[in-house]
């Protein structure tokens, strides 16, 4: 359960800094009549690069609020938060991440291929390579047949792939993931984990997930952050290490080490200690 230690000096190899820092962050919402909900406290997590980090946690327990923070949606109340060494204000500015949160947001005017070209399109990449990128994308969320359509000629889950595509349109080095998985079905979701895992190898993405799902943190994550509510804040941190020669593969799904990530993190989650894994996982 221990975190790296925080970089907030600047170092002069942008390489070596952290993906993400977050030391002591806070925050307080103020409701009705100057109510005070204490949503976060005392959160402290480094996310290297490269690093595929989920967080966990009962409804309620400020799973989204911390991702919003990072996304610089939204402000700390206290404490600080780095985004590759920057400011969350100026990492955004910088579009230092793609974000795919739980509502889809695509403009409904737009078709699947402009959506997923926006980013693009915003930083002035010429047609003949939005284009190209944007087969890429639509093919490996697998909606070629569906690239013309708009937002609301789709189901919930195929949005929310095109919003996955769209968030990778720029292969940016930090992917902010809100329960992205949420809507689709079974199948389709194990197939997207799948596909984000060779992505982020492919990419050397960094990655903060929401999910509620625990297979799914541990099929995805090297860190599962655990979080409790009321105030949220970080209870535990469970490494998932496969062991060498283990792939993050379909088969990873009935691999004892996989059940006994699993295992781990459903008793943080529930409070007990965690026992220390053994020989498979490490
Ligand atoms: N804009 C807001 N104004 C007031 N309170 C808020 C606001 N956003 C979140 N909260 C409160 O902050 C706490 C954390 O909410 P948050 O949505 O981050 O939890 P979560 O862990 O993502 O929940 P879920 O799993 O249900 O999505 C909750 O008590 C919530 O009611």
């Amino acid at each position: 359960m221990t975190d790296t230690a925080h970089t907030t000096t600047t170092t002069p190899d942008a390489a070596a800094l952290p993906a993400i820092s977050v030391r002591q962050a806070g925050k307080i919402f103020t409701v009705a009549k100057g109510a005070e909900v204490q949503a976060l406290t005392g959160i402290d997590l480094t996310v290297e690069p490269g690093e595929f980090v989920s967080l966990i946690g009962p409804s309620g327990c400020g799973k989204s609020t911390l991702l919003r923070l990072i996304a610089d949606l939204d402000s700390a109340t206290s404490g600080e938060i780095l985004v590759f060494g920057k400011s969350a204000r100026q990492a955004r500015l910088d579009q230092e991440y793609g974000i795919a949160f739980q509502s889809a947001g695509l403009l409904p005017w737009r078709s699947v291929q402009a959506n997923i070209e926006l980013p693009l399109e915003l930083h002035g990449v010429g047609k003949a390579e939005r284009a190209a990128r944007a087969e890429e994308l639509i093919e490996l969320v697998g909606l070629t047949d569906f690239r013309s359509r708009f937002p609301d000629q789709l189901s919930g889950g195929m949005q929310q792939r095109v919003a996955i595509a769209r968030s990778l349109a720029e292969r940016p080095k930090l992917l902010l993931m809100d329960e992205p998985f949420g809507a689709l079905d079974e199948m389709t979701r194990e197939r997207m984990q799948q596909e984000l895992v060779r992505i982020c190898s492919e990419t050397g993405a960094a990655v903060v997930f929401v999910t509620h799902s625990i297979p799914e943190a541990v099929f995805l994550s090297d860190r599962v952050v655990v979080m409790s509510p009321r105030p949220g804040r970080i209870v535990d941190i469970v490494s998932v290490d496969l062991g060498p020669g283990t792939s993050r593969s379909d088969s990873l799904r009935e691999n004892p080490a996989f059940f006994a990530g699993v295992t781990a993190v459903r008793e943080a989650l529930h409070g007990s200690p965690v026992a220390p894994l053994g020989a498979d996982i490490r």
